[in-house]
This record gives C-alpha cells, structure tokens and sequence, in this order.
C-alpha cells in the first residue's frame, strides 16, 4: 500500500509529536504522516523513570494527544529504507510513504548489557520497558540497577521509593561522576546509602545468565549478584541507520545545520539523533534530553513549512532523586573548571562550570526559576572567575 503525505516524520517519540503540531500551527491543510515503531503514540518520557513510580501520574495521562494534530499515525511501523530521489519511504509491512518534506526523528537505542537475560533485563527507554520493570519490581523484590546516569540514578531512587531493595552498579567512582563536583558526588552517594540503596562503584557487569525467577549477574570484581530483575541505563547510541542508508551525512548523529536541516534539502532531523552547532558553547552536540526534543521538534517542524530561524536554544535538563532536585544548563563537565556558591552544601546552590573564563554550563541544586537568567550567563563573553560567580545568581529562589 502507499501512503501520500506532504509531511512525513520519522519517529514516534517527543520531537516527533513537537513537530506535527508546529507543521499543523503554520498549514492548516497540511497532510502529515507519522510513523513509529513502538506501539503506543507519542508520549512524555520523563515520567517513565520519575512520575509514575511515585504516583504522581498514570500512564494514561502521559499521552501527548498527537492525534489532535491531524497527523495521520503509522504506529508499530518501522522504516527499513528511504529512497531520496523517488522521495518515498518503505517500512517493515511493505507498505510505502511518498513524501514532500520529511523530518528524521529516530532517537536512540540503549546499549545493551553484555549477556541475554530475557525478559528480566530491561534496557530503560519506553513504556513497553517500564511496564515490563513493573511487572518485577513489587516491594521486597531484589532488583539490581546498572549505570550511574540519568536513567541509574532516576530509577534506583524510584524503586527504592516503592519498597524494593535495590542495588546500584555503575563503573565510576560515584553516581553521576564525570557530571557534578566530587563533594556534591560523594554526598549522593551517602544519600542513596542512607535512603536503603546499596552501591556497588567502580564495577561493571561483565557476562550473566537467566535463572529460574531471576537474573545472575557477573561483575567485574569477580562477585556474582542474583536478582529478580535487572534493568540498565549504559547509555544509548543514536539511531542513524536509515540516515547512513539514505547516504545522509552523519558524524554521531545526523549532521544538520543551523536550521535543522540535513545534508539533503527535503530532510531535517531533530531530538536525540541529530548533531547541530550550538553558537553560545561554540561547538557540536547531541543532546538527549526532553527539552531538546521538545525545541528541535518545534523548530524542524516550523521550518519544515516554511518558517525557518537558527536553533540556538542551550541544553536543558532537570531531575529528581529522592526529595532533591535539579535543573541544568548548558554542559555539565567536572572537567571543566568548577565554582560551587552553596546556601547550604549540597542541599541548595549553584554550581558553575567554566572553560577559559567563559560559564559553559550551570547547576542549579534545588534553586528554581533561573534557568532564564542562567542561559543569559552562558552567552556572555566573560571572563568570569569564582569571584565574580559567587552569588550571581541567587542560591535558593
Ligand atoms: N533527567 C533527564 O534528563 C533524563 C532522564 C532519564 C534519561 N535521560 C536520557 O536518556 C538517555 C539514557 O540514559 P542513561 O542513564 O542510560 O545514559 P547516561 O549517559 O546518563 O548514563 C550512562 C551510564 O552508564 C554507565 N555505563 C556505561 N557502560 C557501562 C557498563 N558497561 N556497565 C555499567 N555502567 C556503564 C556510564 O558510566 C554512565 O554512568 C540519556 O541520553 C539521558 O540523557 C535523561
């Protein structure tokens, strides 16, 4: 069968959703088509690792109302090939999409951990995965949770939440080392500690195999853990294959310009695949976050029918673990020079990452509404110093 639509966009997840309803916001007639692999239509990520362990939401309310757009939806469909000069499109049934525009928005695929554990090791990314986790993770149940990130450290603190004895594995010193200065790393790690979840730093899951009503995991120091489930956050790789396919210029995501715009004119591509320049960082990224999704969806998305300007936002992200939270901007490096401006340590304050003068990223520990005012500090000049940082923006709002 074939499909006709004026716009076509590739992927079912958040920038996919952003970008039907910019096209629907400037043409009014447009004939968009999405088409998604996973079952379910669009939906809020976030929550998946936060919200709805706590209760705060259902599943039911975390569908973005895609269909809203008009866009007809193409779900449980993959695109296997794309045929640029034909301008079509073929997906996993054989059914066909001829396209005027098209918008790449494939995402990510979580790394996997190095053995097959079955349906009791989950690679955190959808909703199918958090509704697999929640089939194990009763209170009481052993589950270990393997990587220090985003994902690791989310779900730890969730789980732990809902009652269940939880270990956490990941290879660095601490949770989320590499990304926030050692003081406020090692004063998570004893939080996590003191909230009932075990550590386990510096290892890494080396091989394991599936045992009856559970999971045996082979770690790096030579100890063997048995759970009831295990579920990893290692990271994810960016999904460029169709891009690669189609000979679309690709360097750790898709390679678009300032508008959002592949190496092929009837091509954009937006959220976690696509690499664009970020002006006020001056340099590449890929960023994997909601927000990022959400923007780049939007931009692509206006750009696509004809209202085009740079994509200049800065990156933006926030989480929460246990009764602490965070939002963030720009890049969070502890490579980069570090000045921390604390109202109470590691409880409420700012810290600051610096390269060459120049704020590059800043964390703002249980401070809220100066994001605004921390994104203007990023684009300026400087030179700054921790003279100069110390109080800038205030510590608690
Ligand atoms: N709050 C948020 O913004 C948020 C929340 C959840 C997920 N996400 C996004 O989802 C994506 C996936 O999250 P994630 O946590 O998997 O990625 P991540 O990059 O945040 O963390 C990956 C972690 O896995 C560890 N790791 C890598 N290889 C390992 C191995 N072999 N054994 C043990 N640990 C290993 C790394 O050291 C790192 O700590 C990320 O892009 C993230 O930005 C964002």
């Amino acid at each position: 069968m074939e499909h006709i639509h004026d716009y076509l966009i590739i992927g079912g997840g958040m920038a996919a959703d952003a970008a039907a309803r910019a096209i629907r916001e400037v043409d009014a007639a447009a004939d968009i088509g999405l088409v998604g692999d996973e079952a379910a239509p669009p939906y809020q990520r976030p929550p998946l690792s936060k919200a709805l362990w706590k209760g705060d939401k259902s599943t039911a309310e975390i569908d973005l109302g895609t269909v809203k757009s008009g866009a007809v939806l193409h779900l449980g469909r993959r695109v296997e090939s794309l045929d640029r000069a034909a301008h079509t499109a073929r997906d996993d049934r054989g059914d066909s999409y001829r396209y005027r525009r098209l918008l790449l928005a494939t995402g990510a695929t979580p790394r996997r951990l190095p053995f097959d554990g079955g349906e009791r090791a989950i690679h955190f990314r959808t909703l199918d995965d958090y509704q697999a986790l929640r089939r194990y993770a009763r209170p009481g149940a052993y589950i270990a949770v393997v990587g220090g990130g985003f994902i690791g450290s989310e779900l730890a603190a969730s789980l732990c939440g809902i009652g269940c004895k939880v270990t956490l594995l990941f290879p660095g010193a601490s949770i989320g080392a590499g990304r926030y200065p050692d003081g406020l790393a090692n004063h998570l790690d004893e939080y996590y500690r003191r909230h009932g979840v075990t550590l386990a730093s510096g290892v890494r899951v080396v091989g394991g195999s599936r045992t009856d009503g559970g999971v045996e995991l082979e770690l790096s120091d030579g100890e063997v853990l048995r759970v009831e489930a295990v579920v990893a956050g290692l990271g994810v790789e960016p999904n460029t294959a169709l891009a690669e396919q189609a000979g679309l210029l690709v360097d750790n995501g898709i390679v678009v310009d300032a508008q959002l715009r592949s190496s092929d004119p009837d091509i954009w591509a937006a959220g976690d695949v696509a690499n664009f320049h970020n002006p006020a960082l001056g340099r590449r990224l890929r960023v994997e976050h909601e927000d990022a999704a959400l923007g780049m969806g939007r931009h692509a998305g206006l750009a696509m029918a004809g209202i085009t300007s740079d994509y200049i936002t800065l990156p933006f992200f926030y989480s929460d673990l246990f009764d602490l939270g965070y939002e963030a901007v720009g890049l969070l490096d502890s490579r980069l020079q570090i000045v921390e401006d604390w109202r109470e340590a590691y409880r409420e304050g700012v810290v600051y990452y610096l390269d060459g003068g120049r704020v590059r990223g800043v964390l703002l520990w249980n401070v809220w509404d100066q994001v605004d005012a921390a994104r203007e500090l990023i684009a300026q000049p400087g030179p700054f110093d921790a003279a100069s940082l110390r109080g800038y923006l205030p510590r608690s709002a």
